[in-house]
């Protein structure tokens, strides 16, 4: 009999090609910064805070947080008492002036469609578009099919590994019925149904999204455990009856604002003693890195309203609401999940 995918792990790692495919404008992040608005030069000259920054150069909040994330992993800033500051590799090599100035072997990437997206994105805090080529925002192009379907395949492709990675590390034996909200094909649904048996799941999807899922659970032969709810996160009640929810590379599409709105649906529609997983890639307290999610940030505030939220974000956003949190783990390919209860 063949072996269920879901059941079963590649023998070798992904991670190069997660990285290449994740990290494939930050540079364009970079060289918006350096050639576009000479940051470095001025930072140079006026340590400051994100709002000082964002006043100087007329730039939005949440892609220069995305900014300084990346720039700070890549060794190029450091902060301290909310005050960012050059290292000296920056200092050295990205202010003009200096003898080992790298500005000018940048220049080249001014006017790359990539850059000035990101000049764009700074600017204006809204996405630029999904991969160059679809004039709309991701959000609005999810509900034609022709961009829904190959969308889901790409989200699908990658839950074959990080669906069963997640799974194997959770204790889900006193859950009963997962609740997954904007769960693409189902694929984690699938995942999780298949390591923890005695679950049942449900995908909470969105129109035209929630046909591709029932096709592909079917397809995957899942469809006896796994069921579609056709729904509106944002709009609609979330369904009861469910005492784990899953939130899967959902956050990170969306602004602080609808993370916050998310959340609380989550904590209104859970039982008490619930649990809700948080999975994606996650930027660590300090917002230092790792850069990998910094990389994989700078194409979320892009494409979507989003980025890679920090632990500490996600830590007082849920501490608020009620929520107890009570594990953090790390999945596969620089990809994480949070665990938390609600009291
Ligand atoms: C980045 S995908 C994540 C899919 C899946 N959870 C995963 O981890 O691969 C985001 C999903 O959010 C869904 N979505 C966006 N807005 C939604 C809404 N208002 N209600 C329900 N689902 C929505 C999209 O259809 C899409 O499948």
């Amino acid at each position: 009999m063949p072996v269920d995918p879901l059941l079963s792990e590649p023998a070798t790692d992904p991670l190069p090609l997660y990285r290449g495919r994740d990290a494939i404008v930050a540079t364009d992040l970079l060289a918006a910064a350096m050639v576009h608005l000479d940051f470095f030069t001025w930072l140079s000259e006026h340590p400051s805070t994100l709002g000082a920054i964002c006043a100087h150069f007329e730039i939005h909040s949440r892609p220069t947080d995305v900014l300084m994330t990346l720039l700070n992993a890549m060794g190029l800033i450091t902060q301290s008492g909310g005050v960012f500051h050059l290292t000296l590799r920056s200092r050295e090599h990205l202010v003009k002036g200096s003898p080992w100035d790298l500005t000018p072997y940048y220049t080249s990437m001014k006017d790359r469609p990539q850059t000035l997206d990101m000049l764009k994105v700074l600017r204006t805090g809204k996405p630029a578009n999904w991969g160059s080529y679809d004039p709309q925002a991701w959000a609005q192009a999810m509900e034609r099919e022709d961009f829904a379907g190959p969308f889901t395949a790409a989200m699908d492709c990658r839950g074959v590994v990080l669906g069963p990675a997640m799974a194997k590390k959770l204790d889900l034996s006193e859950n009963k019925a997962l609740l997954d909200v904007a769960g693409g094909s189902g694929i984690y649904s699938c995942a999780m149904v298949a390591k923890h048996p005695h679950l049942r799941a449900s995908v909470f999807e969105k129109k035209p999204v929630d046909r591709i899922a029932r096709e592909s659970i079917a397809k995957r032969g899942y469809s006896e455990k796994v069921s579609v709810t056709t729904g509106d996160m944002f709009a609609d009640d979330w369904p009861t009856g469910f005492d784990v929810h899953l939130i899967s590379n959902v956050l990170h599409d969306w602004d602080e604002e609808p993370v916050r709105k998310l959340l609380a649906k989550s904590y209104a529609a859970l039982p008490k003693g619930g649990s809700l997983i948080v999975h994606d890639m996650h930027i660590n307290a300090e917002k230092t890195g790792p850069l990998h999610a910094a990389e994989y940030s700078a194409l979320l505030m892009n494409i979507t309203e989003g980025k890679c939220y920090s632990v500490g974000e996600m830590r007082a956003y849920l501490g608020e609401l009620g929520f107890e949190w009570t594990d953090f783990q790390p999945t596969a390919v620089g990809r994480s999940f949070i665990l938390a209860k609600k009291l």
